[in-house]
Parts: structure tokens; C-alpha cells; sequence
């Protein structure tokens, strides 16, 4: 399925067991929030968090925010509690940790299927060790309800003995990788996080950095960065402008019979009109939430 049309610039992960930021999260401007249960979660309040996290979602007042829960991996002894608890949960999304193989995904798949999760219940996978980057394109093609790929980079930093520096060259690799498998899977992206909260200069230049790579948005542990996420992510004034002019011209071309159209003196062919038809439908739909 290709979601790269669904707003996805600002996707800021939340404690679970964090019940004031469960709750600030109903008025955030982020376009996903992620309630985690996993390492931003103690072991001791792994349970508490898992209660917390379903008495919100029950209690409901999102609204268009795209709902992710952040499952523990099936190895602890709180995974297989956490799927069956996301399947019966009003949430978009499970994300899967540390997947390393499709296996991995389809197992977590028998379960939420086994425990009444609905089809349109999504899955995420966190790529974040070396074996899973080294193994992206089989995960991407896992399973239908696959929908977004998310870089963790601060463990993939970890496993990789290698810098976590804001513009991510050392990981230039295994982030272009699990780039072409998400395209080539059809599905969206999102960057990891940028950990220094008081490197506001570093954090929209990481953004830059991502979003001129490929990545859809960014993952996020603050709310005072989500407003930047949503800018550099959003598609510019000019993009769009340009976009609709292209379309346009394009279709008057077409009706005459040609394939090709000159448009203040560049070459437009149907790719240039699919990628602007991308953006076009992209800010249409930031549009359409921010108009809510
Ligand atoms: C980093 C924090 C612990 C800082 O929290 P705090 O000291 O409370 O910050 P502030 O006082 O500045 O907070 C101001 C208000 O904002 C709310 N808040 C803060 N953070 C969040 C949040 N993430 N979601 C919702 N609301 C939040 C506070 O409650 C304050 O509200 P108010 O009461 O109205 O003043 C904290 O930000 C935090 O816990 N962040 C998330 C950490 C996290 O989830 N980490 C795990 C994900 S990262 C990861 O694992 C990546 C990946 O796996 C990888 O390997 O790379
Ligand atoms: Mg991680």
C-alpha cells in the first residue's frame, strides 16, 4: 500500500507511562504521536504503562493525530502482552522493536491476527540493528499491513560503534538502505530522533538533512520540536506553486497529443508530473487537517 500522501512530518514518542504527557498529546500539533512501552518505559512500570496507555486510547480525543503504540520485542517478558493488548486498543498502528527479520513481523502479525486485531490496524518496524538494516528489503515486503518504516539511531549508533552526530553521515548507509526498501516496498519513512533538546540549530539542520534524503518526517521526544519537524517536512510554497503549474501545463500538453512540454524553458515529462502530483496531494491533506 503506498501511504506517502498521509501527513507523517512530526511523530513524537510519549512514555506510557507518562500519564501528563498521554495526555498533553490530545493538543499537540504533532501529525503521529507514539505511546511507547518500550524503552522509554522502566521494567518495573512496563504493566502500569500497558494500563495507561489503553485507559487513553479508551478515553479517546486525538482526533486526526495518527496513533502508534510502541510494543516490546517478543524476546522480554512483556511482548506478547503488549500485541494483544495493541490488537483490542483504538490505535492506527503497532510499532515492532529491533525487527531483524520478516519472520519477526509475521509472527507479530499471527498474534494481533489470532487476537482480533482490526484490518485496518497498521504495523510499524523500528530498523535499528545492523542485522535488521542488512535485512530491510525482505522486512519491508513482509506483510500488508506494513506501512512505515522508523530509523532508530540511537540504538543502530550503538550496535554500530559509530558517532550519532545531528547530520548522521556514519550512518549515511543504513539510512539510504532502509530508504530504497521502504520505496521500493511502497512504503513511508520517518528519521530517527535528535536527542540534544537544547541544539535547536542541530535539530532543523538534521531535519534538512532528512527530509532532502528522502524521509517522510521525523521522529521526535519533545514537544517543542514538532513545530520544526512540520515546516522543513511540509512542501514548500514554491514546490507546490511549481507542482500545479507543471500539472497543468502537462495535461494541456497531453491533450494535444504530446508527451513532453517546455515550462519556463525546463523539460516536463510524466515522472515530473507524478512527483508534483506527490506534493500536491501531500499539502492538500496538511491542509485539510490544519483546516479541522
Ligand atoms: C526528555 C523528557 C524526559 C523531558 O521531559 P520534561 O523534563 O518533562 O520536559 P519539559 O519540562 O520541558 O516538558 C514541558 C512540557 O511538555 C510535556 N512533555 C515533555 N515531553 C513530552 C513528550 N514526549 N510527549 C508529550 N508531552 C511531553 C511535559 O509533560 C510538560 O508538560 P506541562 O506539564 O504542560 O508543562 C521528555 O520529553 C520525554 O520523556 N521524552 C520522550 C522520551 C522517549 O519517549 N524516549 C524513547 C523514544 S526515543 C527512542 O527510543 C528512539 C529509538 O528507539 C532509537 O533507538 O533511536
Ligand atoms: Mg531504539
Amino acid at each position: 500500500m503506498n501511504t506517502n500522501a498521509r501527513p507523517r512530518r512530526s511523530v513524537l514518542y510519549m512514555p506510557g507511562s507518562n500519564a501528563r504527557a498521554l495526555e498533553k498529546g490530545r493538543s499537540l500539533p504533532a501529525d503521529a504521536l507514539i505511546m511507547d512501552l518500550e524503552d522509554a518505559v522502566a521494567p518495573a512500570a512496563k504493566g502500569e504503562a500497558r494500563g495507561l496507555v489503553l485507559e487513553a486510547l479508551e478515553a479517546g480525543g486525538y482526533g486526526h493525530r495518527e496513533i502508534v503504540i510502541r510494543v516490546n520485542g517478543l524476546d522480554t517478558p512483556w511482548g506478547y502482552d503488549d500485541l494483544i493488548m495493541a490488537a483490542r486498543a483504538n490505535a492506527d498502528a503497532v510499532l515492532l522493536p529491533k525487527v531483524e527479520s520478516a519472520d519477526m513481523v509475521r509472527r507479530a502479525e499471527a498474534i494481533l491476527r489470532a487476537a482480533g486485531a482490526p484490518d485496518s490496524l497498521a504495523i510499524w518496524c523500528m530498523m535499528e540493528t545492523p542485522r535488521g538494516i542488512l535485512h530491510a528489503e525482505e522486512i519491508a515486503d513482509a506483510s500488508r499491513r506494513l506501512e512505515v518504516l522508523v530509523m532508530g539511531t540511537s540504538d543502530l549508533a550503538k550496535d554500530l560503534h559509530c558517532a550519532h552526530t545531528e547530520m548522521r553521515l556514519p550512518m549515511l548507509h543504513s539510512l539510504s538502505t532502509c530508504i530504497l526498501a521502504a520505496r521500493a516496498a511502497g512504503l513511508a519513512i520517518l528519521d530517527g530522533v535528535h536527542l540534544d533538546l537544547n541544539d535547536d540549530e542541530g535539530f532543523r539542520e538534521s531535519c534538512r538533512a532528512g527530509q532532502e534524503m528522502g524521509f517522510d518526517g521525523k521522529t521526535l521526544i519533545h514537544p517543542k520540536t514538532i513545530g520544526v519537524a512540520n515546516e522543513v517536512f511540509a512542501p514548500s510554497e514554491e514546490d507546490v506553486a511549481w507542482g500545479r503549474k507543471i500539472i497543468d501545463a502537462y495535461k494541456e500538453a497531453v491533450a494535444k497529443g504530446s508527451a513532453v512540454v517546455l515550462v519556463d524553458g525546463k523539460l516536463i515529462e510524466n515522472l515530473h508530473v507524478e512527483g508534483a502530483e506527490r506534493i500536491v496531494k501531500l499539502v492538500e491533506a496538511i491542509e485539510d487537517r490544519d483546516s479541522v
